[in-house]
């Protein structure tokens, strides 16, 4: 045997080690999992997460391959949420709400915290028109805005892999869109005060239909008349004022566990298990 051989053969002897232990962790993973929500704790938790990688750090004798070891280890726990996350959640979760609701940040975060995919209805749009919202709007008008929007909206829910689903604000004026989200996703109505979405995007002129007139009452007159429309579509609500992106995200995390827990969801969703 040449020595690249001999060493070959120890790294496989390497790899299968790893994945019967890899295997062990994932099985132990849903475990703790089952028991958290026995307990009803909190299933993601960031603090712990850091502890670990710190921890696995100490572990590796040769001080030149720890960061390695923990860069690598940060993968494992990735994929130890998406596990967690896909078991959990067997459905989209659709986030719908009005503008500066924050549907497009909690969606990141929710998609970090759960490891799912993301993906943003206006970004889909602006990508396949090679354009921005407010530019569509301007050269074809909101009817066009409205077809693209039902279009890439019945695309994703037909998707087969989970995905967190980021709305755009008027995604509640078609009701087509609404049936189409409801077959295969939840979804989570974010709500904001009218004083609170203009504190956030009073600064931001990209959204057409407030750019010339960004204030609180016509903020409160728009969202008014949706109000009822978001109500009908919600299966959850989280209220955000006076919350920050991280403390929304855990919220819905919970209440779709609650939802969970009431098998309220599963009968009518669920996919891919
Ligand atoms: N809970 C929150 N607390 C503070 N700021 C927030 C919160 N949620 C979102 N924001 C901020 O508000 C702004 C608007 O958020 P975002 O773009 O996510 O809203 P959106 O619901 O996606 O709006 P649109 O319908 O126009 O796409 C961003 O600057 C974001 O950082
Ligand atoms: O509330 C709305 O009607 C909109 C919200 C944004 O997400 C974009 O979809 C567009 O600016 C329209
Ligand atoms: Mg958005």
């Amino acid at each position: 045997m040449t020595r690249l051989e001999d060493l070959r053969k120890k790294v496989d002897l390497c790899d299968r080690q790893l994945a019967a232990v890899l295997e062990k962790r994932l099985e132990i993973i849903m475990e703790i999992m089952e028991e958290k929500k026995l307990q009803k704790m909190p299933i993601f938790n960031k603090e712990r997460e850091e502890k670990v990688i710190n921890q696995i750090g100490h572990y590796v004798a040769n001080p030149d391959l720890r960061e390695e070891v923990r860069f690598i280890h940060q993968h494992v726990l990735q994929s130890c949420r998406r596990i967690q996350s896909k078991r959990l959640f067997p459905y989209h979760i659709t986030l719908v709400g009005f503008m500066g609701s924050g549907k497009t940040t909690v969606g990141v975060e929710l998609s970090n915290m759960l490891a799912m995919e993301q993906i943003d209805v206006d970004r889909v749009i602006e990508e396949r028109m090679n354009m921005r919202v407010s530019e569509i709007f301007q050269l074809y008008g909101e009817q066009v805005f409205r077809q693209l929007e039902s279009n890439v909206v019945e695309e994703l829910s037909k998707r087969e892999n989970v995905i967190i689903f980021c709305s755009g604000g008027g995604v509640v004026l078609n009701e087509k869109n609404i049936e189409n989200i409801k077959e295969t996703g939840v979804i989570v109505w974010l709500k904001a005060s009218p004083q609170e979405i203009y504190r956030r995007i009073c600064d931001d002129q990209s959204r057409p239909l407030l750019k010339d007139n960004m204030s609180v009452d016509k903020i409160s007159q728009m969202l008014e008349s949706r109000l009822p429309l978001y109500e009908d579509a919600a299966d959850l609500v989280v209220n955000t004022d006076e919350k920050d992106v991280e403390q929304v995200s855990h919220e819905i995390v919970e209440q779709l566990m609650q939802l969970d827990i009431n098998r309220k969801v599963h009968h009518r969703h669920a996919i891919n298990l």
